[in-house]
């Protein structure tokens, strides 16, 4: 099956769905800068055992393109928006890195819908405010060329110097990704990520949890990682070894612990 849109109320979005239709749901969000086609590889292997749900999170791909800013609160409920539409009741949720903050909002605020959370490279808060605020203006102010500066720049923040080095097709498809995201919504989203600090709320979390941290990730640590495990109850932390897009860079033992921790009953 190919990409399709789903009308909410809050905007149009880009799905894809795969695997059997009565399987249980298993969604998957992307990080900044990148769109569902960053799933590519978990989404052939867990629609063995699961219906796959994939989106462009809002401001990016094929999904609506609103006026920032966005907050976090806006993109769990676009999540919610979507699986109500799509007549899902309960799912299990993987996003990674803005994606992983997603799942954790969802965790927090919408607990009920969750089977399993998984949270991949992230963080209950991501970065520093005025880093964002910075990358959000600069986007704003230069646009495209913002956007290409940013794509250049990606292999840096998102994989290891071997990677880049041994895996340079895998890098260029990525650099296009974010080389094609709006400005507008890139930039919108850099706001809902200066605006997002979910270190208190977390500990309210209930939902069986699945932590994946990249072994090289500096811009979410493995000590993030360790913080939010010391949050959320029965926590359980893999480590894989990559940078950023953990699942682009070691996709073997991303899905080795993603498929561990989904056998595991909810
Ligand atoms: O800055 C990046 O590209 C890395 C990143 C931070 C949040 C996110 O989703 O990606």
């Amino acid at each position: 099956m190919q990409t399709q849109t789903i009308e909410t109320p809050g905007g149009r979005f880009r799905v894809r769905l795969d695997g059997p239709s009565q399987a249980p749901v298993l969604v998957f969000s992307n990080s900044l800068g990148t769109t569902l086609e960053m799933w590519d590889a978990q989404a052939e292997h867990f629609a063995q055992t699961h219906r796959v749900l994939r989106y462009d999170t809002r401001g990016h791909g094929g999904s609506v393109v609103s006026q920032g800013p966005y907050s976090l609160e806006q993109l769990g409920g676009d999540v919610l928006a979507l699986l109500d539409a799509l007549g899902i009741a309960k799912a299990s949720f993987c996003g990674i890195s803005m994606g992983g903050l997603t799942g954790l909002w969802l965790g927090v605020h919408a607990g009920e819908r969750l089977s399993h959370l998984v949270v991949c490279n992230s963080a209950a808060k991501i970065g520093t405010a005025e880093g964002w605020q910075t990358r959000s203006a600069l986007v704003r102010e230069k646009g495209a060329a913002a956007m290409a500066e940013l794509a250049a720049s990606s292999p840096g923040r998102w994989f290891t110097e071997p990677f880049i080095a041994a895996q340079p097709a895998r890098v260029a498809t990525s650099q296009g990704w974010i080389a094609g995201i709006a400005p507008e919504g890139y930039a919108a989203c850099c706001d809902a990520l200066a605006q997002a600090d979910l270190r208190e709320a977390i500990a309210t979390i209930r939902v069986p949890t699945l932590l994946i941290a990249g072994a090289s990730d500096p811009v979410t640590t493995v000590a993030d990682a360790q913080a939010m495990q010391r949050a959320i109850a029965g926590a359980r932390l893999a480590e894989v070894p990559a940078s950023h897009l953990s699942n682009l860079e070691a996709p073997a033992a991303f899905d080795d612990a993603l498929a561990a921790f989904l056998a595991t009953g909810a």
